[in-house]
């Protein structure tokens, strides 16, 4: 049998974050506000003469990870890589960084590496910043909650709450991260926007998040329509970071969302990533 190691990591929908630019990948990053999501990525690997990264979603398969090939080759193992997951990719949320944290941590395992949790995240942060799919995303999803992150990288202060209560999720297409990400003007934007201080709870992160929405003009107008719906039903919500897509929290929000597209009901993580098994 083929020695396979299996990881999850969960995914990070940003509600509101400005760029921090240290004079590394350890010091760049962002500090913001998120939610650490019950779903995200799960990753098989093996052993393989060559690397090569399988992204599979809803039974349709696509080849190559840039990200996720990049931490490899700086750890310099060769690997077969599976990662699957049921959000769409490029949507918000959080899907390379949570890619990255499974495979890394399957990585560990099934090569012996001997790497702390740290140096999984560290090498997890590196590999988005240096390809732009993320600069709080690895930070946030080392553990659960509702996040708010004051220092950029994956050592800076971070808060976690938990609550209870389910959020609401629509994805109306991708938003290709580094092109958001790689543009001063948005960047200068999204700097003044910023609000500065931390969630007390969900329905709090939803209006912060709407603001710092409001005034970063990502707001696209098919965004903009999901948006004046919640309005016009007094549910608290806003755009995920970065996608085309809407969250919101409430009673309410599943029925006013479910107009626009698939509703993903999502939980608050209670952990961050984690190895599921490894074989034989
Ligand atoms: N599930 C996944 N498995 C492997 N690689 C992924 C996965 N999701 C995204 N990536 C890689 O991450 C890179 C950036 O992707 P993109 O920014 O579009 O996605 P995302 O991380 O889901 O978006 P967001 O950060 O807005 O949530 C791409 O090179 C893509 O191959
Ligand atoms: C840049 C970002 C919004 C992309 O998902 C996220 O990584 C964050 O909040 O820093």
């Amino acid at each position: 049998m083929v020695r396979t190691a299996v990881a999850f990591s969960p995914g990070h929908i940003s509600g509101y974050f400005r760029r921090v630019e240290g004079d590394d990948p350890s010091t760049t990053g962002s500090v913001g506000a998120g939610v650490v999501i019950d779903e995200g990525v799960r990753s098989t690997v093996v052993r393989a003469a060559e690397t090569n990264v399988r992204v599979v979603r809803q039974d349709l398969a696509s080849a190559g990870s840039p990200p996720v090939e990049y931490a490899l080759e700086r750890l310099g193992v060769t690997a077969g890589v599976t990662t699957e997951c049921r959000l769409p990719i490029g949507a918000g949320f959080g899907l390379s960084a949570a890619a990255l944290l499974a495979t890394l941590t399957a990585t560990n395992h099934l090569f012996d590496l001997g790497l702390s949790e740290d140096e999984v995240a560290a090498r997890a942060h590196e590999a988005e910043v240096i390809h732009r799919s993320g600069l709080g995303d690895v930070a946030a999803s080392r553990a659960g909650g509702v996040v708010c992150r004051t220092g950029p990288g994956i050592h800076a202060g971070i808060t976690r709450i938990y609550p209870q209560e389910p959020l609401y999720a629509v994805s109306l297409g991708p938003l290709p991260t580094a092109s958001v990400l790689s543009s001063e003007e948005a960047m200068a934007r999204i700097a003044a926007a910023f609000p500065d201080r931390c969630p007390r709870d969900l329905a709090d992160f939803c209006l912060l998040s709407r603001g710092f929405a409001e005034r970063s003009g990502l707001i696209a107008p098919e965004v903009r329509r999901v948006l004046e719906a919640c309005d016009a039903a007094t549910v608290p919500a806003s755009m995920t970071m970065l996608g085309n897509g809407v969250f919101a929290c409430g009673d309410d929000a599943g029925r006013v969302l479910s107009r626009f597209g698939e509703v993903y009901t999502l939980r608050v993580a209670r952990r961050g990533a984690y190895l599921i098994e490894t074989k034989p």
